[in-house]
C-alpha cells in the first residue's frame, strides 16, 4: 500500500516546503487541481526536479483531449495523471494509449460517477492503472466520505490498482487500511496539521503495516 500526499492549497515554494518536511514518509506527491490551475504544469516540473526520487501525480482531472493532455503532463515530468471516470471511453482510451507511449500511468478518478459498480467494471477493462473513489471537497462539506465506495471497487475491480481519496485523517485511516486499497491519498489530513512530519510518519506506519485478513 502506498501513501500519496495531495497538495491543493499552496503555491510552488510552499509545496516544496511541505514535501521537504514529509518526503521520507510518502511515496507519491500530488500536484492538486487548484495548484495546476494557479501555477500550470510548471508546478509538476519544479516538484519533479526538486524531488526526483518521489513519483509525481498531476491531478488534471482530464475530461477531454485525453492523449494531448497526458502528453503535456508527461513532458512536465508527471509519473501518474488523472482522468475522470465520468468521461467517455474514447478519452480514457486515448489517455491510456498515450500513457503507454510515454511510460506513465493513468489514475481514473470516479468522483461523482453515479453507477460506480458498472463504471468501475467498464474502466477496469480499458487498461487503466488505478481506479480511485473520491469524495470531493464540496461533498465532504456535506458530511460524505468515500469509505463505502472503496468496498464497492475492491469487490468489482479485477485488473487496476484501487485508490481512495477525500477527507482521510489519521483517525479514519485505520478503517481505510482495513479495506486494503493499493493507494491512500491524503491532503488536508497532513497539510492541515501543525506537525506534518509526525502525522505523515504515523500514516506511513499504518499503510505499511500488514493487515491480517
Ligand atoms: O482531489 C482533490 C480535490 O478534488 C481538490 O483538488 C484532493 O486532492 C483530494 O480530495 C485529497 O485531499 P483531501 O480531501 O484534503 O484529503
Amino acid at each position: 500500500m502506498e501513501l500519496q500526499l495531495a497538495l491543493d492549497l499552496v503555491n510552488i515554494p510552499e509545496a516544496k516546503q511541505v514535501v521537504k518536511e514529509v518526503e521520507e514518509h510518502i511515496d507519491i506527491v500530488e500536484i492538486g487541481t487548484p495548484v495546476v490551475i494557479n501555477e500550470g504544469l510548471r508546478a509538476v516540473k519544479e516538484i519533479k526536479e526538486a524531488f526526483p526520487s518521489l513519483k509525481v501525480l498531476a491531478d488534471l482531472k482530464i475530461m477531454d483531449a485525453g492523449a494531448y493532455e497526458v502528453m503535456k503532463a508527461s513532458e512536465a515530468g508527471a509519473d501518474i495523471i488523472t482522468v475522470l471516470g465520468a468521461t467517455d471511453d474514447s478519452t480514457i482510451k486515448g489517455a491510456v494509449e498515450e500513457a503507454k507511449k510515454q511510460g506513465v500511468q493513468i489514475l481514473i478518478d470516479m468522483i461523482n460517477v453515479k453507477d460506480l459498480e458498472q463504471r468501475a467494471k467498464e474502466v477496469d477493462a480499458l487498461g487503466v492503472d488505478y481506479i480511485c473513489v473520491h469524495t470531493g471537497y464540496d461533498l465532504q462539506a456535506e458530511g460524505e466520505s468515500p469509505f463505502e465506495q472503496l468496498q464497492t471497487i475492491k469487490r468489482v475491480v479485477k485488473n487496476a490498482k484501487t485508490a481512495v481519496a477525500g477527507g482521510i485523517k489519521l483517525n479514519t485511516l485505520p478503517e481505510v487500511v482495513q479495506s486494503q486499497p493499493d493507494l491512500v491519498i491524503v491532503g488536508g489530513g497532513i497539510t492541515g496539521q501543525q506537525d506534518k512530519k509526525a502525522v505523515a510518519s504515523e500514516m506511513q506506519q499504518l499503510v505499511k503495516k500488514k493487515v491480517l485478513a
